[in-house]
């Protein structure tokens, strides 16, 4: 049995299935509302800063050891309640082959960017082989961190996509939205591919001990309801539903998607996250019952004084007071200048404001 699995019948739960990241996923009552943060590897701390010094991002993601000790960096130095696994989201589509680069400052860069049928063929499907380095270091990773859980991720379809045919990072997906609307076929062949590549990563990482995924769609808020709805959640869902029969958390998550919240979870997630737009009780009205949700302290709050960190910490705290299940995080990544003794302060407060 690995750790993330459901307790067979007579058999007690694993510490890792009773952590309170894994019981907040699933609804149930815990000591303390979780928290971890996102890109809570890298970016702020001093130590990754050294570990990482000479070596390009894409190829310190195929680095098992190093991998290792960048995502357990930011669970030593700040008690986080989860782990997330050190890599990024154009990590499958280089194991398949694609032409890209990580630029320090940029982000992702394709060579080739997609945009016909014929580009299509770039998009082989993935195997467990292609990315042998991750089912590495995830066992490496799950031996360390005993009952602290590991969250897996990938992209969503629709962020993918984005990067894949603009070609690098873009404010107004304009190349994007030109295919989706232009030539909806080739738009949902694109994404499907995109769906089949996104669900074997997300298989490689929980069959390795992933104890929870997260499908972050960090650029879809660019999209009206409808067009989601017709355009990107047969992919999405498609990915959740492919992961489903693991019985792992499904978090889901994106960018200015105050609008979609409610779709967003109807696609298959149980845990929905929300950047710091939606006041989190408002969220849980537009999501609905069943789900979980995420988030949701503005980064940029974390420049403040502590005094103001722990007033808008309130704010979220308070406004989660009736929810099913909270998962504290920000509503979007740690931005890279943050103070990381801020972060540190936040998770304990955030532990002892909701000790029970
Ligand atoms: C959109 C997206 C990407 N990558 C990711 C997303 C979704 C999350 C989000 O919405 O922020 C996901 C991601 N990328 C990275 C992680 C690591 C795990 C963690 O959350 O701590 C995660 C979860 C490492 C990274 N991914 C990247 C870095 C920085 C690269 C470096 O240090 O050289 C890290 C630590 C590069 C990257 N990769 C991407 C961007 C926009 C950038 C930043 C460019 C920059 O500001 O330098 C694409």
């Amino acid at each position: 049995m690995s750790a993330n699995d459901r307790p067979a019948a007579g058999q007690p739960p694993t510490a890792t299935y009773e952590s309170a990241f894994l019981k907040a996923c699933r609804r149930e009552p815990v000591p303390h509302t979780p928290v971890w943060f996102m890109r809570q590897a890298g970016r702020s701390l001093p130590e990754y800063l050294k570990v990482r010094e000479g070596i390009p991002m894409l190829e310190s993601c195929m680095r098992p050891e190093l991998v290792t000790e960048i995502t357990l960096q930011p669970v030593r130095r700040h008690n986080v309640d989860a782990a997330i696994y050190f890599s990024d989201i154009v990590v499958p589509l280089k194991a398949i082959g694609i032409d890209l680069d990580i630029k320090p400052g940029v982000g992702p860069v394709v060579e080739n960017p997609i945009r016909t049928r014929a580009d299509l063929a770039q998009l082989r499907d993935l195997t467990p082989d292609d990315v042998s380095y991750v089912t590495e270091a995830i066992k490496l990773l799950t031996a360390e961190l005993g009952s602290t859980p590991l969250i897996g991720f990938a992209g969503a379809p629709f962020t993918l996509a984005s990067y894949l045919v603009e070609g690098g990072p873009s404010k107004n997906h304009e190349h994007t939205k030109a295919l989706m609307y232009g030539d909806p076929q080739l738009w949902a062949d694109l994404l499907d591919r995109l769906a089949e590549i996104t669900s074997a990563f997300l298989k490689v990482q929980i069959d390795a001990g992933a104890s929870a995924v997260q499908l972050f769609d960090s650029w879809v808020g660019a999209l009206a309801p409808a067009d989601y709805r017709r355009s990107v959640m047969p992919a999405s869902t498609k990915v959740f539903e492919s992961v489903a029969g693991y019985g792992v958390p499904r978090i889901h998550f994106g960018v200015g998607t105050g609008e979609l919240l409610g779709l967003m979870g109807e696609a298959g997630a149980d845990v929905v996250g929300v950047d710091w737009r939606v006041p989190l009780d408002e969220a849980a009205r537009r999501v609905g019952p069943g789900k979980a949700l995420q988030g949701n302290l503005d980064p940029a709050v974390l420049f403040s004084s502590t005094e103001a960190v722990e007033t808008k910490t309130r704010e979220v705290l308070d406004a989660a007071a009736g929810l099913e299940g909270h998962v504290f995080n920000l509503g979007h990544g740690v931005l890279p200048t943050t103070d990381p003794d801020a972060l540190t302060r936040l998770v304990e407060y955030v532990h002892e404001r909701t000790a029970r």
